[in-house]
């Protein structure tokens, strides 16, 4: 046995409804489902921790109602939820139980962990669970969720509860081996893409779109998502096949292996040659993960409002040295109605990116509506982002002129510092400004916490 086999790791690991009831009987998968328990709890013996995100609630309520079909309405899906949410965790209980395995379900939606306590809280929660020896079974609480507050898929469950715990590792189990660059089961040529350092350039590889089932709500794309935010987070994301769901251990041990190979190679000292590659795709983690704060605001958390900036404060945003944080001098304008301390989208205007150079000219009345978007403020000559004040006075303002969301595109997102009235009055403002104009100054800040997920065009960024 390698050393590093047992090296503890925090794993979570995704149960899509195809790996948990069978598509056209609904009955549930029973072998399935008792090797992954089995393979849960040898993992456990290997001092690893861990969490599973199980589906299945509705495909379970459908056996139980008897109802051939998912249904279209949400209140009919949530009811099957119901019903089949306590038989799954009965099931689980009822399996793990046989190994003397104690499990927790843990529900969740997005709105519970887009509150900053209710996240820790959770976090806390998972985390006292996993070193009590539990192994949590997490799903989303779809009694409760409307589409507002949904995660939508487990998939990206998945990835945020990743985030949320540190994994190491997160594993999301379906009934394909890996992505592949087609429909494997129509296409004999699909090639299975080993592993993946860029998601960006990995969508334009594969196709996507025939390898959902009818009763879960993922499939390939929302796998890419998942993996998305999971490798932002640093963790490293594998799709394989829950039909073998011990390959997991060979995977792991796979990795661990090529690591210590890597090392002793740079130190010129002898190394065994891993092991035959088990059949998986590894999508790489971030070298520079997002964690805690950066990844809740990025990932859980729905933007009340936008603030858009110039293409100067796209570009210093874009630099590590910012540190995320944006000052009044690069915002042009702000869309929505938001309050300080809520998530908000950072956007330029689609244009040409010339927004820095343009000089902003209106006030929003009242509050502009999601889809609108009001360039904000007086008609000084304000600065861009070089954060120059030309005039200290705030004059009367014009009326605004409206964009579309098709007028702007999302390059990040943040926390806002100060209410989007308060921004939009010291839009374009040298920070030694604002408590002139506000009547206090809590930060000289007007987003902070900044994850810019889309940077400059190569030849804006200089
Ligand atoms: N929360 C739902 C599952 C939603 C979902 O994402 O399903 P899947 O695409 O099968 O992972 C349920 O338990 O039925």
């Amino acid at each position: 046995m390698s050393p590093t086999r047992t090296t503890p790791c925090t794993i979570v690991i995704k149960l899509g409804t195809s790996s948990i009831v069978h598509e056209e009987t609904h009955q549930p998968l029973l072998s399935t489902l008792s090797s992954v328990v089995e393979t849960v709890v040898n993992l456990r013996k290997q001092g690893h921790k861990i969490v599973l995100v199980s589906s299945g609630a509705i495909g379970v309520g459908l056996k139980r109602m008897n109802v051939a079909r998912k249904p279209k309405s949400l209140a009919g899906k949530q009811a099957l939820a119901a019903i089949g949410q306590g038989r799954l965790i009965a099931l689980y209980d009822e399996l793990f139980g046989h190994l003397e395995q104690p499990i927790a379900q843990v529900l969740l939606t997005r709105g519970d962990i887009s509150d900053r306590t209710r996240y820790l809280n959770a976090v806390n929660t998972l985390n006292e669970l996993l070193s009590m020896g539990v192994v949590p079974i997490v799903n989303e609480n779809d009694t409760i969720s409307v589409s507002e507050i949904k995660f939508g898929d487990n998939d990206t469950l998945s990835a945020i509860t990743s985030s949320m715990i540190h994994a190491d590792y997160l594993f999301l189990l379906t009934d394909v081996d890996g992505l592949y660059t087609a429909n494997p089961r129509k296409d004999p040529n699909a090639k299975q893409i080993e592993v993946v350092t860029s998601i960006s350039a990995i969508r334009s590889q594969v196709s996507t779109t025939t390898l959902g089932s009818s009763l879960g709500t993922g499939g390939m794309e929302t796998k890419i998502i998942a993996a998305e935010i999971a490798t932002g987070a640093g963790v490293t994301t594998v799709i394989t096949s829950s039909k073998r769901p011990e390959i997991m251990f060979t995977i792991i041990e796979y990795h661990n292996s090529l690591s210590v190979s890597t090392l002793a190679a740079e130190s010129s000292e002898e190394f065994t040659i891993p092991l035959i590659r088990p059949p998986h795709t590894v999508f790489m983690p971030s070298l520079t993960p997002m964690r805690d704060l950066k990844a809740w605001t990025s990932h859980t958390l729905f933007p009340a409002g936008s603030v858009v900036i110039d293409a100067g404060a796209h570009r210093v945003l874009s630099r590590r040295e910012s540190g995320g944080r944006l000052l009044a001098a690069g915002v042009v304008g702000v869309m929505g109605a938001f309050a300080s301390g809520q998530a908000v989208r950072i956007v330029v205007r689609a244009s040409d990116g010339d927004s820095a150079t343009e000089t902003p000219s209106a006030q929003p009345s009242r509050p502009a509506s999601p889809r609108r978007l009001s360039i904000a403020i007086g008609t000084l000559s304000r600065s861009s982002s070089s954060g120059n004040l030309e005039s200290p006075d705030i004059e009367a303002v014009s009326p605004s002129p409206q964009l579309g969301e098709d007028d702007v595109i999302e390059v990040g997102r943040g926390l806002a510092m100060y209410n989007y009235a308060q921004i939009s009055k010291i839009r374009g403002l040298n920070s030694s400004h604002l408590a002139q104009v506000l009547g206090y100054a809590d930060s000289e800040y007007v987003v902070e916490n900044i994850t810019i997920r889309v940077p400059p065009r190569p030849t804006e960024a200089k």
